[in-house]
């Protein structure tokens, strides 16, 4: 079978001229190691999360998954066909959604915005982007739609990055850090409206996170990442029912079963 989205020995290096004051000279350019050789695959309809240290390389791994920077060497896949640029079907939500969202168009703007790079007309992205709304839980469609995102909360505000993601209808959705900075309480609903909208939509997931429980709680398989350079140093299976749920998930026995194995792996590679 081949996989929705599979890289294979991907490498990332940057280069650093850093100056250095006190020597008053600068230093050789230096190659940082970012990623090393790094192998996954996400299946299709398969939620995939990535832990990995602070650092790791993490925003990194997800920036050329998706597109958006070539790897030094090596591949990344979608539906069969080379990644060079960010391809049809895969979204991404970032974790800062104050800098994602365009504070000069209100939320029915930047819901569609994605649409409008399509042509499709005027009228046609009013639409989707309410039913996108919609479907993010963004019920009081009339004031939230002709609101500017910072007039609303963080986490009304990530619902509305949320909505620009599945508006043109992916099949994967790609996550980095999500939900960092949001409330405890808040996070937990924006993981549910995730998983919610993960088993209406048939989305795939790929998952960013340096917060072991939301790993196993959102994902099929946890790949744990070495520190930089990164590599994948552990691939688990996580066979908890669905659908999760804050309470029962989080005290099944095999849920603290799992966290721990994460926790032990992040431990040995550190
Ligand atoms: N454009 C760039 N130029 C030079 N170095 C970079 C660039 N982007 C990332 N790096 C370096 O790559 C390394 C990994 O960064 P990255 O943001 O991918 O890690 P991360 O695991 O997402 O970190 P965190 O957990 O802190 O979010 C860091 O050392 C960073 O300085």
């Amino acid at each position: 079978m081949t996989a929705l989205l599979a890289a294979t020995g991907l490498r990332k290096s940057f280069s650093s001229r850093a100056s250095s004051r006190r020597g008053g000279g600068s230093r050789p350019a230096e190659d940082v190691e970012v990623l090393a050789g790094l192998d996954l695959a996400v299946a299709a309809g398969e939620s995939v999360a990535v832990v990995g240290p602070s650092g790791a390389g993490k925003s990194t791994l997800l920036r050329v998954l998706a597109g958006l920077s070539a790897p030094s060497s090596g591949e990344v896949r979608y539906r069969g066909t080379p990644v060079t640029g960010p391809p049809e079907g895969v979204a991404v939500v970032f974790q800062d959604y104050a800098r994602s969202l365009f504070p000069w168009l209100n939320v029915q703007r930047n819901v569609g915005l994605p649409l409008r790079e399509q042509g499709v007309p005027r009228a046609e992205r009013q639409r989707r982007a309410t039913q996108a709304l919609r479907m993010v839980g963004l019920d009081d469609i009339d004031r939230v739609a002709h609101a500017y995102p910072w007039e609303l909360s963080g986490g009304m505000q990530q619902r509305v990055a949320l909505a620009r993601a599945i508006v043109a209808g992916p099949h994967l959705l790609l996550l980095d850090e999500p939900f960092a900075a949001v409330d405890a309480q808040t996070r937990a609903d924006l993981q549910d409206l995730v998983l919610d909208l993960r088993r209406q939509l048939g989305l795939s997931l790929l998952t960013v996170t340096h917060d072991v429980d939301e790993a196993v709680y959102l994902a099929d398989r946890v790949l744990v990442l070495s520190p930089r350079p990164a590599r994948v140093i552990d691939d688990l299976h996580v066979g908890l029912p669905q659908p999760r749920s804050q309470l029962t998930t989080r005290a099944d026995p095999e849920f603290t079963r799992l966290r721990t194995e994460v926790q032990a792996a992040l431990v040995r590679t550190g």
